[in-house]
């Protein structure tokens, strides 16, 4: 990883998908560029009002916008991964009860595939390390949606995020709150 976080791909170039949009690079230029556009402007705004007033305009924009990745863009580490988790655990919650040995194979040989082709290589590196010691449980649903669960909290302890407690997972993916929010 370079300092500015931006991460790169296995052939050293930066990595879009590997990286958080308010690390990447050109948003770091961009910054960069406005920071000094506003300390020159700074030093001019005596004489030139409508200058600053553009500038400032500029800035608040900059900043809003920081680590919000614009919705036509390709996705950055974050919203792949929360797609994809979402994804995951909505498959999961309905995944059969109890699934025919057929569909337990059909799931081993996705979620197999799957941590050999998410597109953020370092991710999905560790996921196949994870996965060699902890191998997916597709018997049940329960198991399955469990395993997911456990899967997830190891990403989450690595990045510092919070340890999601595995027992609400029916209804956080399937059943919605019981305060009927959702429904
Ligand atoms: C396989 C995989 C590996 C990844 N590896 C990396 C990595 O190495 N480095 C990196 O920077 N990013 C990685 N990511 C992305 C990262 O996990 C997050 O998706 C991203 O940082 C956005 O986080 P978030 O806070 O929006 O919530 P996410 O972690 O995306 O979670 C989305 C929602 O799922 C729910 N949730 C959270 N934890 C659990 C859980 N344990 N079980 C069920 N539901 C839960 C919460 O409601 C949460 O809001 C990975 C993603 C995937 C799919």
């Amino acid at each position: 990883m370079y300092p500015s976080g931006i991460v790169l791909d296995k052939d050293g170039k930066p990595c879009r998908v590997c990286t958080a949009f308010k690390n990447w690079t050109k948003q770091e230029k961009k910054k960069q560029h406005d920071s000094s556009s506003i300390h020159t402007n700074s030093n001019n705004n005596k004489t030139n009002s409508t200058e600053t007033t553009e500038v400032v305009g500029s800035i608040i924009s900059t900043n809003s916008s920081d680590s919000t990745l614009p919705p036509d863009c390709p996705p950055d580490v974050e919203q792949l991964g929360r797609s994809t988790w979402t994804f995951l655990h909505t498959m999961a919650a309905y995944y059969p009860e109890v699934p025919s040995y057929a569909q337990q194979r059909s799931m081993k040989t996705f979620l197999s595939t799957f941590s050999q082709f998410y597109p953020c290589d370092h991710c999905a590196e560790h996921l196949r390390e994870e996965m060699k010691s902890k191998p997916p449980k597709v018997e049940s649903r329960w198991a399955l949606g469990k395993w997911l669960c456990e899967i997830h909290n190891i990403v989450n302890e690595n990045l510092g995020k919070e340890i999601f407690d595995c027992s609400k997972i029916d209804e956080r993916w399937k059943d919605g709150p019981k305060d009927g929010r959702c429904d």
